[in-house]
């Protein structure tokens, strides 16, 4: 945990300082002429800080929470998490101390396939109990805030049974900083206001800071500290809850919608696709080709005509 600085101030618990990041080509470098997916990012959060990030689907929400997870790489110096860089210093998530809980819950699986869902006999209060270094206390609370059985057997459940077992491990180990991707799409109503209540007291009595990408507003109102808007790889608004009045009076889903709106406007002005991105130069003449580069472990590898890995012919 961040120490508090002699002269009471706390140092932040995220820190990110001009990040701009482009997703590498197959080369390792990012294709010429890609506009970053972030962009000259700067901001900060205390511990105990809990924001909510919101962009339209496209706007690099998901990317920045992964560089902040340190999966994928940047300067040092552009992100910190509890002082140290994710990608660099492996301890972060490796102690648990950074946790980063998104996606469905898949492997790729060599000769299986991609994205192969998490599947097996094993029933999941063996899993969760497992653990070590969890004290008994915390996991088997974890598993009552989510309503995890203990003798759900893997193979046999639902999606957001699932998820609430994903959830409950992504939580065992008491993190100081957690990054959580639109992890609430298959929890029912009851199960996602009790997340959203134990992530409050674990701000609240463990200090800890709580990143949240999400698309479903419904009862978040009184949650965040801070929101966060992203657009076009581009912070486009960051601020504590209560200087938007929208928010105070209950309309959050209100002020994301005249965002939304607003983005959507501007993108058609500006010749962009819905999603922000410029539309693709039109045929220059020259002989790409669609190209099958042969099949690995249940995906087509394969070069489209002016795609990021077209063949040159
Ligand atoms: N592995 C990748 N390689 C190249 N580009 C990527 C990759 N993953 C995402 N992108 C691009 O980065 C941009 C941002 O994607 P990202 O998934 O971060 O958006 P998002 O805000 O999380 O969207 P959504 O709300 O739909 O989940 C998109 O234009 C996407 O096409």
């Amino acid at each position: 945990m961040p120490a508090a600085a002699s002269n009471g101030v706390c140092s932040p618990a995220v820190q990110v300082s001009g990040l701009t990041f482009s997703y590498p080509d197959l080369d390792g470098t990012p294709a010429p002429g890609t506009e970053p997916v972030v962009r000259n990012m700067t901001m900060d959060l205390l511990p105990g800080q809990r924001c909510l990030l919101i962009g339209a689907n496209g706007a690099g929400k998901s990317t920045l929470l992964r560089v902040l997870a340190g999966k994928h790489m940047v300067p040092a110096g552009s992100v910190r998490v509890l002082g140290q860089s994710p990608f660099h210093d492996t301890q972060l998530s490796g102690s648990g101390a950074l946790s980063y809980i998104g996606g469905s819950w898949d492997r790729d699986i060599a000769f299986a396939g991609y994205s192969i869902p998490l599947q097996g006999d094993f029933p999941a209060g063996k899993m969760i109990r497992n653990v070590p270094g969890i004290p008994a206390e915390r996991s088997e609370r974890l598993m009552k805030v989510l309503d995890v059985n203990p003798e759900w057997r893997m193979h046999q459940v639902s999606d957001g049974q699932r998820r609430r077992v994903q959830l409950c491990l992504g939580l065992l180990r008491p993190f100081q900083v957690l990054l959580l991707d639109e992890i609430t799409v298959d929890l029912d109503v009851l199960g996602r206001a009790d997340l959203f209540a134990f992530l409050r007291e674990e701000c609240e009595e463990r200090n800890v800071t709580i990143i949240y990408a999400t698309h479903i507003f419904d009862g978040l109102e009184h949650w965040p500290t801070h929101v966060m808007y992203l657009a076009r790889g581009e912070l486009q608004a960051f601020q504590p809850v209560d200087t938007f009045p929208e928010i105070q009076r209950g309309d959050l889903l209100g002020l994301v919608c005249s965002w939304l709106t607003k983005e959507r406007e501007f993108n058609k002005a500006d010749g962009r696709l819905p999603d922000g991105t410029k539309a693709a130069p039109a045929d220059d003449g020259l002989n790409l080709a669609n190209w099958n580069n042969g099949w690995a472990a249940g995906r087509l590898a394969s070069s489209i005509k002016h795609s990021s890995n077209a063949v040159l012919r």
